[in-house]
Parts: structure tokens; sequence; C-alpha cells
């Protein structure tokens, strides 16, 4: 049997069905719609203001490979310039083929890119040398939450050398979802009271920071990317096999298969949880020990190099 019609122009046959809505569309409007809801996304959350330097967070990935295209394709009528930031957190046989992916795409799009490396920033400190210095710890799972933790601190550096006033990260609507699992899993109380939102303003004077393709579903990023032929790397980090994350994934593909709204659904349920301002715990101050900003005395970085000193 043919293809029926594309819904929206009438003209192509549709190349696709969309996930969600189901509407049937060519791939030229499937696009056309993606990039009118991320720009929906954008100014209805008012997340990047005329004349705004946003520093894309650049990981090679899908997700960030099509929020760069995507805010490139739209950044005229935004009114915002675009810098590309990549992290290189030291882990080999994986982070180097994914920054050749960003140095491809930087020239591809003219776009100027700038690396920043936690050996450069944390005294030496790679993300290889972090897990060899707690395997069989116990805290080797921990991972992929510390890399997290200075890849934020990094990207923040990263962004102020190029003299950005925003950033933005390439988090889909499944990221936020396997994210709201996982803080409910770990009766994470505190992340799950500053709710879902579509960004934070800058809280400690850090940069303010969006996620415009939080309400995008990771199938529709994919789809995008083949659409628009992307050039991404594709493969998983070797430390993520051990994340907790995984456990949240394979929790939402089941919700899924039950109700294909599960991921969105949840990331709404997080907005809708957040506490009243008066009701949160405190904002994160300061680690005593570094000054960067912590939720507990000591920042993540300070508690591994503290406990590697104590073994050595
Ligand atoms: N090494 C990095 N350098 C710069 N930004 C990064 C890096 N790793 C992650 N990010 C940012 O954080 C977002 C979410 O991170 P995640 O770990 O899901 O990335 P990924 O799976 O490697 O790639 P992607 O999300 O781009 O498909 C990315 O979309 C990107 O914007």
């Amino acid at each position: 049997m043919p293809a029926p019609q594309c819904v929206s122009c009438h003209a192509a046959r549709a190349a696709l069905r969309r996930p969600r809505s189901g509407q049937a569309l060519c791939g030229a409007c499937f696009c056309t719609a993606f990039e009118a809801e991320v720009l929906h996304t954008v100014l209805a959350g008012r997340l990047l203001p005329p004349g705004a330097v946003v520093a894309v967070g650049a990981s090679g990935g899908k997700d960030s490979t099509v929020l760069a295209h995507v805010l490139r394709e739209l950044a005229p009528r935004l009114g915002v310039s675009l810098r590309l930031v990549a992290v290189d957190e030291g882990i080999s046989g994986y982070r180097d083929a994914a920054l050749a992916a960003v140095r491809r795409q930087a020239a591809r799009w003219d776009l100027p890119l700038t690396v920043v490396a936690y050996a450069d920033l944390f005294g030496g400190w790679t993300m290889d040398a972090v897990a060899r210095s707690t395997a069989g710890s116990g805290r080797s799972r921990a991972c992929c939450t510390f890399c997290g933790v200075l890849r934020r601190r990094a990207l923040e550096e990263g962004a102020r050398l190029v003299g950005a006033t925003h950033i933005v990260t390439g988090h889909n609507a499944d990221d936020m979802a396997e994210t709201v699992l996982m803080n409910f899993l770990r009766g994470d109380a505190g992340r799950l009271a500053r709710g879902g939102g579509l960004g934070s303003r800058g809280e400690g004077g850090a940069l303010p920071r969006c996620r415009p393709l939080q309400l995008a579903s990771q199938k529709e990023v994919v789809l995008y990317a083949h659409f628009r032929r992307l050039d991404y790397f594709s493969e998983e980090c070797v430390y993520a096999p051990e994340a907790f994350r995984g456990h949240a994934r394979h929790l939402l593909k089941l919700l899924e298969a039950a109700r294909p709204s599960a991921a969105l659904d949840l990331v709404h349920s997080a907005e809708r949880l957040a506490l009243a301002p008066a009701a949160r715990p405190p904002p994160p101050g300061a680690c005593s020990r570094c000054g960067a900003l912590a939720s507990r005395a000591l920042c993540q970085l300070s508690l591994v190099t503290a406990s590697r000193r104590r073994h050595i």
C-alpha cells in the first residue's frame, strides 16, 4: 500500500507518523514543524533574549548536534549569536572521536568552537583518573553523577571564556523524564522540589542555562537528524553501562509502551511538583575547600580529591 499523503503540504508522500500525535508528514514538513516547536519553546519560555551570546554545550551526540543546527536556523529570528563549547572529560576511547565530530560540525556550520578539558581545569584530574581511583571502592557506579557535576562547572568556564551570556544543552524530553524517575527512586526531595522548568536563571552568579529540546522526544530528535542528514557521534560513553540512569531508561521504555506520552507527562509532572519558593530547600552554597557551587560543605571534586589524598 502506498504511503499516505503529507497532511501538511498535501503534495508529497508522508515519510513518518509523529510518535505522539500520529500525524503523517513528509520529511520537509516534519523538520519545519520541529523547528517551529523549538522556536515556540524558546519564545514562550523567554529562554534566550535578543542579543544573547549563546554557548551551546556540544558533545558531538545527536541531541546537541540537533540543538546547534536548529538554533543556527533560528538565530536570525531570535537575534542571538552562537558559540560551540565542548568539554573534554579525558575519557580515552570515547571523547576523542566525539570531539572529532564536533570539529566537523563547527567547520560545516562555520561556528566558533572552544574546547575546555577537565585536566586543565581540575588540577590534572581526568575522568579516567577518577574512575581508576574509585575502582573497587563501591563508588565507581557514581562516576556519571560525578562527571555531570564537573561538566557543569567546565561548561560554565568555557561559556565565560567565549563571552557567552547564556548556556544551552541538548537534553530532550526522554533525558528529563529519566532524571525525574531517578530523583523519585533516590528520594531526592531537594531536586524534585526545584521542579523541572526549562532552565535556571543563574543561581549564585552562574550563567542562565536552558534546554530548548526539553519538550522534544528522543525519537523525533533522531528523525530530525536523519532528514537533515546531520553528522553526529552515536556511541555510548564507556562508563555509561555502570550508571543508574540505564535502569530509569529501561523503566521509561516500559511505561512508553503502555502510554506513548509517558516521557512528556513526567516532564510536566515535575513542573507541577515544584514547591512554592518558601518551601524549597536553600539554594546551593560554596564549597568550603575550593569555593565552587556545592549543595553540601564540600563539592564533589573536593570529596574525590580529598579521599584520594588519604589513600596515598
Ligand atoms: N562533553 C560535552 N561537552 C559539551 N557539552 C556536553 C558534553 N556532554 C554533554 N553535554 C551537554 O549536555 C547534554 C546532555 O548530555 P548527555 O550526557 O545526554 O550527552 P550525550 O548523550 O553525550 O550527547 P547528546 O545529548 O548531545 O546526544 C548534551 O546534549 C550537551 O548539550
